[in-house]
């Protein structure tokens, strides 16, 4: 990413916008102060702390699992939580603490953002309140993952968007307010926001803002290490920003321009603009283009080594699941991988595979994969349809998931429906319910009563790993040549190689001639055995 600025800059200074709008928004401001300190009140929103592990607790100290109201009235109790109506006239909750710095990824290569100071706000259109908190929590790691301080946050009751500013103008207001109040440099809004919709929004808080979708983009691009993962990213970049491409700053600007009326358009949105948005567009198609040619050209080589795979019959398990669930801790257990395990949202993105065997010496592959978050954007899943296709073709998935969790059921409906995108849902899978340690019995208990194959592991301190070895040992693809064979002692190789390789032993004698072995092989192995074999 080069810094071009091609694009006006956005500076996040209040005092900047001086048009008629900020004016109106000013009005508009002083009016809801005024409003508000006749009848205001703070109130800190309680919740449960009992089954948080010791990442969540950090993350809530972050948060300082603050949820406030802003537009709040003397008779608001929590009870209202339940109450939809009540929520819909005055259902701003605010939940503090969050910063970073972040590079615009809807502008790649065009113009580079620097985040620090973020608030994030979601809104709670369905599920519990609890749900809607683990959402925006979520999204605070990954605004941290991102590299920002998050300064706080807000869940706004609504039965659905507003198609104009996402949260409705008057929300949106005091969204603006608590920006302005905590010096705040960006809004992270936890849906992927229509193009039109962040323009809107962006017009009202006077900062830059910025959706899910290309938070998780961004983090992506920061993580992704292969020549593949960088182009799958960037592909899935360009792809997202080509429909914002008027977006950006664009507010901004247009009022720098002095803006002609409310109806769009204006000083500083025709002529050469107009003309700069079309060279963009046409620079980004070409690019596009070409990553799509170089992202293909790199798929023969990894189809070759799956090839190969297939050809020796390996069978090969996936490791898959929601992101930081301990995917590579697992893949570390399983097989002395060594793989980066960080608490990071998004630490792996290129796949890694090992070979490892089972208990009793049948050699299979062992693949981590990019985990997977609610709302995976679209573009990631076609930019990294690669990738993810090599789980299809698995024999075995083993779908990691976070048992210290308190509701992982969420998760595994994320994981669920990306398997389903990528067609590899009708692949065997074990759950695997993983952070034994830390994990809360009685959640273990549910999934086991929902799920029919589930392992219980601790990757961190090694508990049921055993267990686990033994479930996919009889879960995957067994040889299943039957060998009756006569080897004789100048032969030795042979032997060991079957002990090394991919065959079950069921038996071994040490006769006069040689060794005697009852095996069962994959069939291409079974062929190059043929001179050794004897009847039983
Ligand atoms: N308490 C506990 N923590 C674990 C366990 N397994 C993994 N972790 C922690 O969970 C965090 C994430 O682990 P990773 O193995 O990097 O998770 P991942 O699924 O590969 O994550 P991404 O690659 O980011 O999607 C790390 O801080 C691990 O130390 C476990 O069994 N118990
Ligand atoms: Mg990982």
């Amino acid at each position: 990413m080069t810094e071009q600025n091609n694009t006006p800059h956005t500076e996040n200074t209040p005092e900047q916008g001086t048009s008629s709008i900020d004016a109106t928004i000013q009005r508009i401001l002083a009016a809801d102060k005024a409003n508000k300190s006749s009848n205001g009140r703070t109130t800190r929103f309680v919740a449960d702390d009992a089954h948080l592990t010791s990442t969540e607790q950090r993350r809530r100290s972050v948060l300082d699992d603050r949820a406030r109201e802003l537009a709040e009235t003397e008779e608001h109790t929590e009870h209202d939580g339940e109450q939809y109506d009540l929520f819909e006239r005055r259902s701003l909750r605010r939940v503090e603490g969050l910063s970073t710095e972040l590079e615009d990824v809807t502008e790649v290569e065009y113009r580079q953002l620097r985040l620090e100071r973020v608030v994030l706000a979601g809104l709670w259109t369905e599920g519990t309140i609890a749900e809607a908190e683990y959402s925006l929590r979520e999204l605070a790691a990954l605004a941290e993952t991102a590299g920002s301080t998050v300064l706080d946050g807000f869940i706004q009751r609504r039965s659905k968007p507003d198609p104009g500013t996402f949260f409705g103008s008057g929300k949106a207001v005091e969204i603006k307010e608590a920006v302005a109040e905590l010096g705040a440099d960006t809004v992270v809004v936890d849906s992927e926001l229509a193009p039109s919709q962040r323009r809107g929004l962006e017009d009202i808080v006077k900062v830059k803002v910025i959706d899910r979708t290309g938070l998780i983009l961004d983090i992506f691009a920061q993580h992704a290490k292969s020549r593949e993962g960088k182009a799958q990213v960037e592909l899935a970049q360009m792809e997202y920003m080509l429909p914002r491409l008027r977006g950006w700053g664009e507010s901004l600007s247009r009022q720098a321009g002095g803006r002609v009326g409310a109806a769009g358009g204006g000083i500083g949105s025709r002529g050469p603009g107009e003309t700069k948005i079309e060279l963009d567009r046409r620079r980004i198609n070409q690019r596009m283009a070409k990553l799509r040619r170089d992202i293909a050209n790199m798929k023969p080589a990894r189809e070759a080594k799956r090839a190969n795979r297939k050809r020796n019959a390996v069978p090969s398990v996936a490791i898959g699941g929601y992101t930081n669930a301990g995917k590579s801790s697992l893949l570390n257990r399983l097989t002395d991988a060594g793989v980066l395990v960080e608490n990071a949202l998004f630490a792996t993105l290129d796949p890694t595979t090992r070979k490892a065997v089972t208990p009793d010496g049948i050699g299979y592959t062992l693949s981590d994969t990019v985990g997977f978050v609610r709302q995976l954007p679209t573009q990631l899943v076609e930019a990294f349809r690669s990738t993810l296709e090599e789980v299809a073709e698995a024999d075995l998935i083993l779908h990691v998931v976070d048992a210290s969790h308190p509701e992982p059921e969420g998760q595994i409906a994320a994981v669920r429906q990306v398997l389903t995108e990528v067609d590899a849902h009708q692949v065997d899978e074990i759950i695997v319910l993983n952070k034994a340690d830390a994990a809360e019995s009685h959640v273990i208990e549910r999934i086991r009563r929902r799920e029919p194959h589930v392992a219980v592991v601790s990757a961190r301190t090694g508990e049921g790993i055993e267990e686990l070895k033994e479930l996919i040992s009889s879960s995957i693809p067994r040889p299943s040549v039957p060998l009756e064979l006569m080897v004789p002692y100048a032969d030795g190789e042979v032997v060991s190689r079957l002990h090394a390789a991919d065959a079950e032993i069921l038996s071994t004698t040490y006769e006069e001639e040689g060794t005697r072995l009852s095996v069962k092989v994959r069939p291409s192995l079974a062929a190059e055995l043929a001179q050794y074999q004897v009847e039983s």
